[in-house]
């Protein structure tokens, strides 16, 4: 119901300029490196029936053995980057462990204004750029790491990172982590399933707010008051 188009147009004006009745939601991820963001967009993106897109960034940061171009990033140039900057094609953008990382704004005005929700895996500064441009079609979750322990251990399994930069972001971790009042919903990711449950929660429950449902239920009720 949340999707549907508007299929009776009023007028000529509004035939050529169909609405859909609900913009999508923005659903932010951020955490300290290792805390299993990626792993829980993976898991989140598994799921057909929850319909969510990622938002793929653009960075300056070097390719990982693991990743492909145009599925966990855009690999860009320092200058290529600069003129999307310039170009104000980017919805928000931040410098995070010494390299630039932005979301492409062009994909997610796309999606959202078609009524579907997208799916970031960014930082507490694009979190809050992202937060103050459209607050009410933000909703954002701090993944928190059961024990800093943990947290240098899940680095040092994933075997992406040479040793200085995994130090470098666990030394991060601590000003990250400090960020957590400024999410709306905290999870603390012990056991993968669990935390993937509560994001799908989390998610299920803010598309079942009266604001963002207005309309379609507004006819609904209509609806149903109308039966005999
Ligand atoms: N609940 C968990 N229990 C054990 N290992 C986990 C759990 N969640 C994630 N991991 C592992 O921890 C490592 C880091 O996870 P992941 O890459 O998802 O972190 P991230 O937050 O996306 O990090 P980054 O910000 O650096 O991209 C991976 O090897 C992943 O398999
Ligand atoms: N503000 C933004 N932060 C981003 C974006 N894309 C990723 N990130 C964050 O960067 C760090 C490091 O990521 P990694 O892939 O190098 O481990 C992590 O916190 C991401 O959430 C972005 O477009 N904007």
């Amino acid at each position: 119901m949340r999707q549907t188009v508007r299929a009776q147009a009023k007028d000529e004006k509004q035939t050529s300029n169909a609405l859909v009745e609900h913009r999508g939601l923005m659903l932010i991820l951020s955490s300290p490196s290792g805390a299993g963001k990626t792993t829980l967009t993976r898991l989140l993106l598994q799921d057909a029936a929850l319909d969510l897109k990622l938002s793929i960034s653009v960075t300056t940061r070097a390719r990982r053995t693991s990743e492909m171009e145009g599925v966990h990033y855009y690999f860009v140039s320092k200058p290529e980057f600069e003129k999307m900057r310039a170009e104000k094609s980017l919805l928000e953008w931040a410098q995070v462990h010494g390299n630039f990382y932005g979301t492409p704004k062009g994909p997610v005005e796309a999606r959202l204004s078609q009524g579907h929700d997208m799916l970031f895996d960014i930082d507490w500064q694009g979190t809050q750029q992202v937060q103050k441009s459209a607050p009410k079609d933000v909703v954002t979750i701090f993944i928190l790491p059961p024990s800093m322990k943990e947290l240098q251990a899940r680095l040092e399994r994933r075997a992406e990172d040479p040793p200085d930069i995994i130090a470098g972001r666990l030394e991060n971790a601590r000003h990250e982590i400090e960020r957590w009042t400024m999410y709306d919903y905290v999870i603390v990711n012990q056991d993968i399933q669990q935390a993937l449950n509560e994001v799908k929660s989390i998610l299920i429950a803010e598309r079942l707010r009266r604001a963002r449902q207005q309309d379609s239920i507004e006819r609904f009720v209509g609806t149903l008051l109308s039966e005999k």
